[in-house]
């Protein structure tokens, strides 16, 4: 491996050996107090892209990192169990062999972070994964728009558990928020997550349809309080998916809830994050806003179907100063 690909800690492998987040009490003032400066939060967002480039070797070792971190994702009324095999194929083998070889990385165990699928298709995905120790994620509570009674969403997440995820994504109700009625938040939260048992929970705010970035601030800390092990932006089939400028104020909540709690959230950012480039500014923003510790699976994810196709075709320039087709980098 070259230096500096190893040097950068390129890639730790830590599948879900990371304890629950346990959550905490209501705190409606926690809530009340939240105030956001969008301009602050644009400002901010457009220093990012001039602040830090990385380059070469150094943005190799990057993409592998986030190649470790994608929940790799098929969610498509027309998946089959075919299509899901071919996904978790590329899931535990996510580079070509030779761009590994050339770039001295094939031992490090690359694989995405997880695979995330809907609950049809966990079986399929937990017997193509068997043995690779990547994690099965299934999307749940009535996914996308979670407006399934409440009872059959708690099924839908204990029937997932039971089928063998390991994560379990989950929607909130979006219109406790558009109400403001985080009381109810809390309390939903709080059932999915006790539903979920030893699973992990991402909860999915679907931040397009929030109305403003205060309210995706406050959705943010209740989610928190009530256990979420990550916080997620988006489904992937709202109009508005993740963005930059959402997630600064994602994760400065996630600061926020561990300075108060020393409890540590993850982030998922999601939908609509398809190239290398897009994927290292995230990485970036996390690494300045929360630190090298939230560079890691167990911490932080990309929802992502197409990303891992782009990240490879650049691992594939970089050793061979040529840029192939986006088809010889298959997905599924
Ligand atoms: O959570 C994952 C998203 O649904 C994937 O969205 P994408 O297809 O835009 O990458």
């Amino acid at each position: 491996m070259s230096e500096q690909v190893k040097k950068s800690g390129a890639v730790e492998i830590l599948h879900n050996h990371f304890p629950r987040v346990e959550g905490c009490d209501f705190h409606p003032e926690w809530v009340d107090e939240i105030k956001v400066n969008k301009s602050a939060v644009d400002r901010r967002i457009a220093s990012l892209s001039g602040r830090r480039t990385v380059k070469k070797e150094w943005q190799a070792a990057w993409h592998l990192k986030a190649i470790s971190c994608i929940d790799l994702t098929t969610l498509s009324g027309d998946d089959t169990p075919g299509r899901v095999r071919r996904l978790c194929a590329k899931a535990r083998n996510p580079v070509r062999s030779d761009i590994l070889e050339a770039l001295g990385a094939q031992n490090l165990g690359l694989t995405t972070g997880a695979v995330c699928v809907y609950h049809e298709m966990i079986e399929t995905a937990v017997n193509a994964l068997r043995g690779s120790g990547i994690p099965v994620a299934a999307v749940s509570t009535g996914f996308p728009a979670g407006l399934a009674p409440l009872e059959t969403r708690l099924a839908e997440i204990r029937a997932s558990v039971a089928a063998g995820a390991e994560e379990i994504d989950i929607v909130i109700s979006r219109r406790h928020v558009l109400t403001g009625n985080w009381q109810a938040l809390y309390d939903e939260v709080k059932a999915y997550r006790e539903a979920c048992g030893e699973a992990h929970m991402k909860s999915i705010l679907a931040t397009g349809q929030l109305g403003s970035i205060t309210k995706v601030a406050k959705a943010s800390m209740v989610c928190m309080m009530a256990g979420s092990d990550f916080i997620k932006t988006s489904t992937g089939m709202e109009a508005v998916n993740a963005t930059l400028p959402v997630s600064l104020v994602m994760i400065r909540m996630i600061r926020e809830f561990y300075e108060k709690t020393g409890q540590k959230v993850g982030y998922k950012p999601a939908g609509g994050i398809g190239t290398a480039k897009l994927a290292l500014q995230y990485l970036v923003l996390i690494k300045e806003e929360l630190g090298d510790e939230w560079l890691s699976p167990n911490l932080f994810r990309f929802g992502a179907s197409s990303l891992l196709g782009d990240i490879e075709r650049q691992l594939e320039h970089f050793v061979t100063g040529r840029y192939s087709a986006a088809n010889r980098h298959p997905i599924g």
